[in-house]
């Protein structure tokens, strides 16, 4: 089918691979201009150019979500270059594994300062633009089903995720006078490079195979497969239209059953 313009702009950090490019992808294809940002731009122009490029609404951009103003003027870029602001999705994150004895202060720093404070700045970013332009918008932050529920090995990231719900409540509350909604999906576990990692870095610290750092994971999942990124996408691209108005403050699981709460 061709692809119509909504006339809306979308900012997608982490849209080099995995859950951020499926995510962008599903937004262009429901006719949003969007903005594909990521620290490694060699992958988003890739993926850009794969979307027809600027022209077509898919534009590359250097992001580093930890540093506020790299956050700034990616989404400026984005308003100006694109003719718009209405959508961000704060989805780059990293996921290093953290038994809890070797966990140090220049780890803790690195992980909130991409998992949270990435999520912080785009909120900031977004919220600002929205004002500037005169209308709401939607600011959506990736969690996950660890922000939810303790899981074996990942402490550190698990408190990460917890925060931006903590994060997204409060800043729910706080902006919904602008006509902005802020909303975290919760993904379960997803066929992505972060994944994999997790998976086998899991596997070798306990010096078993890679299979067995799977199963640590999807032990549990009703629907009884891994979820594709393409599944976290759907329930994006919803809490990026007008479906999703009502909604304000909440953690959408997309685990296939692995959580209930
Ligand atoms: N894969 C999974 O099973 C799950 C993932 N999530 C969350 O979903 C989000 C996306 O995860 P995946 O696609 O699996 O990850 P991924 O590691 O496959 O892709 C992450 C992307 O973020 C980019 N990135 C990393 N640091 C950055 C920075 N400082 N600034 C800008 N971009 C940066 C990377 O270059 C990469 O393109 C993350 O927030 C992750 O925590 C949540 C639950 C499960
Ligand atoms: C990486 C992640 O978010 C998991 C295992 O839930």
């Amino acid at each position: 089918m061709t692809r119509q313009d909504n006339g809306k702009v979308a900012l997608v950090t982490g849209a080099g691979q995995g859950i951020g490019r499926a995510i962008a992808e599903r937004l262009h294809a429901d006719g949003f201009r969007v903005a594909l940002a990521d620290i490694d731009t060699d992958k988003t122009d890739e993926v850009a150019a794969s979307l027809g490029g600027e022209q077509a609404g898919a534009l590359s951009l250097h992001i580093d979500v930890a540093d506020r103003q790299s956050v700034f003027d990616a989404v400026s870029a984005a308003k100006d270059r694109l003719g718009g602001f209405d959508v961000i999705v704060n989805n780059a994150g990293i996921a290093p594994l953290s038994a809890i004895d070797e966990i140090t202060e220049e780890a803790i720093q690195r992980i909130f300062s991409i998992n949270v404070n990435g999520v912080i700045w785009g909120t900031q970013a977004a919220a600002a633009a929205f004002r500037e332009l005169g209308h709401g918008g939607k600011i959506i932050a990736a969690a996950s089903q660890a922000g939810h529920v303790g899981n074996p090995g990942i402490a550190l990231y698990s408190a990460t995720k917890f925060a931006v719900r903590g994060f997204t409540q409060s800043a729910a509350r706080d902006l919904a006078q602008y006509g902005i909604t802020v909303n975290t999906y919760a993904p379960g576990i997803v066929r992505t490079p972060m994944m994999e990692a997790v998976a086998k870095n899991t596997a070798d610290a306990a010096g078993q195979p890679e299979e067995w750092g799977w199963a640590q994971f999807t032990s549990g999942i009703t629907l009884d497969r891994i979820s594709e990124p393409a599944d976290v996408a759907n329930v994006v691209a919803f809490l990026s239209g007008s479906d999703s108005d009502y909604i304000t403050g909440q953690s959408i699981l997309v685990d296939g059953g692995m959580v209930f709460n």
